[in-house]
């Protein structure tokens, strides 16, 4: 992978509504050409905002955003070219028929009619949608919409594709295709931007990962180095057969972090020198909670999600007190 930055986003921030929400925060990085980088974020964290922006769908309120080192919203027409981008509601050709919509996606990139006829019968057949070739696009179904969404973004071999959500929707056999497809592409030289909830699956792909939350970038690094951050604490997964109830959270919290999975899973990140200790409490002793399974496993991105996110909070919370009093 070279180190060339593709991108460089310089302290954006972006306020919608007259002022009233503030959507990007004062947020600074560059996205290096050939990696995947995978923003990750609540529900309203400001990811959607900035990749608006890196598209030049969207101006910043403040800061800059330079593609190949000239201003996004000074060579809209460079950008156009070269960034492929699936929205989270990607279409507005819905009148279309399948093949259409990929194979005029195609054409407008610049492939010729051969070209681009080729590549939208590759992309059905790995789709596995041959038989909805002819349908209208509106007369499909939602994860079908997706897939043919996917693939207009995939067609055209742009230098940079950006996704946002890609695997939204669908079932688990496409989101392994999908995911094979944006490594393939990358493997290729294309540079990936994409926005995802999916942290486990997207771990097994991106190099990079940026959290983001209240507009702010909370940190970017390779997983490996973010993980380091919580490395230092053991991870118990334990499920109980009556749900989780607030007693055993009450239990569990002295020994360390907990994060509910479920009605009847949770994770329990403590430090390794405390271990022992909820060993014994989960072996020996329980205070008469069912424990069905319990596992000490190593952290996941996911992990590293809540912990820079918590962290965040209790600093905000710190600097909001010290405000105020
Ligand atoms: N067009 C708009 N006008 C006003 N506020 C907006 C607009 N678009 C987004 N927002 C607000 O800006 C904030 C960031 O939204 P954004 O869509 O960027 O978040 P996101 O991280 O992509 O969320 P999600 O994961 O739910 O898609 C939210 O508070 C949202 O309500």
């Amino acid at each position: 992978m070279t180190n060339v930055n593709i991108y460089e986003i310089d302290h954006v921030t972006k306020v919608y509504k007259k002022g009233k929400v503030k959507a990007n925060d004062d947020i600074s990085f560059h996205v290096n050409e050939g990696e995947i980088l995978g923003l990750l974020g609540p529900n309203g964290a400001g990811k959607s905002t900035i990749i608006n922006q890196m598209v030049g769908h969207l101006s910043p309120t403040e800061g800059s955003i330079r593609f190949r080192g000239v201003d996004v919203l000074k060579q809209s027409h460079d950008v156009a070219q070269n960034v492929a981008f699936y929205a989270q509601d990607p279409h507005s050709l819905t009148s279309l028929k399948v093949w259409e919509v990929l194979y005029f996606t195609g054409r407008l990139r610049g492939m010729s009619k051969e070209a681009a006829m080729m590549e939208t019968e590759e992309l059905l057949a790995r789709f596995e949608m041959e038989e909805h070739r002819n349908k209208i696009l509106k007369r499909i179904s939602g994860g079908q919409k997706r897939m043919v969404g996917i693939g207009t973004t995939l067609i055209g071999n742009s230098s940079v594709m950006i996704f946002d959500e890609p695997t939204n929707e669908l079932d688990p056999k496409k989101r392994r295709l999908v995911w094979d497809l944006i490594q393939e592409k990358n493997q290729q030289g294309t540079t990936i931007i994409l926005v995802t909830h999916n942290v486990l699956e997207a771990e097994q792909v991106v190099d990079r990962v940026a959290v983001i939350n209240h507009g702010k970038l909370l940190a970017i690094d390779h997983v490996s180095k973010l993980k380091q951050k919580v490395d230092q604490r053991l991870k118990f997964e334990i499920t109980v057969t009556s749900g989780i109830v607030e007693s055993l959270i009450t239990h569990l919290e002295p020994y360390g972090t907990i994060n509910r999975n479920g009605d009847n899973r949770l994770r329990l990140l403590v430090e390794k020198q405390d271990a022992s200790r909820v060993l014994d409490w989960i072996i020996s002793d329980r205070h008469g909670f069912h424990i069905d399974e319990y596992a000490i496993v190593p952290p996941s991105l996911e992990d590293v999600y809540f912990h820079i996110d918590k962290e965040a909070e209790q600093i905000g919370n710190a600097q909001r007190e010290a405000v105020t009093s």
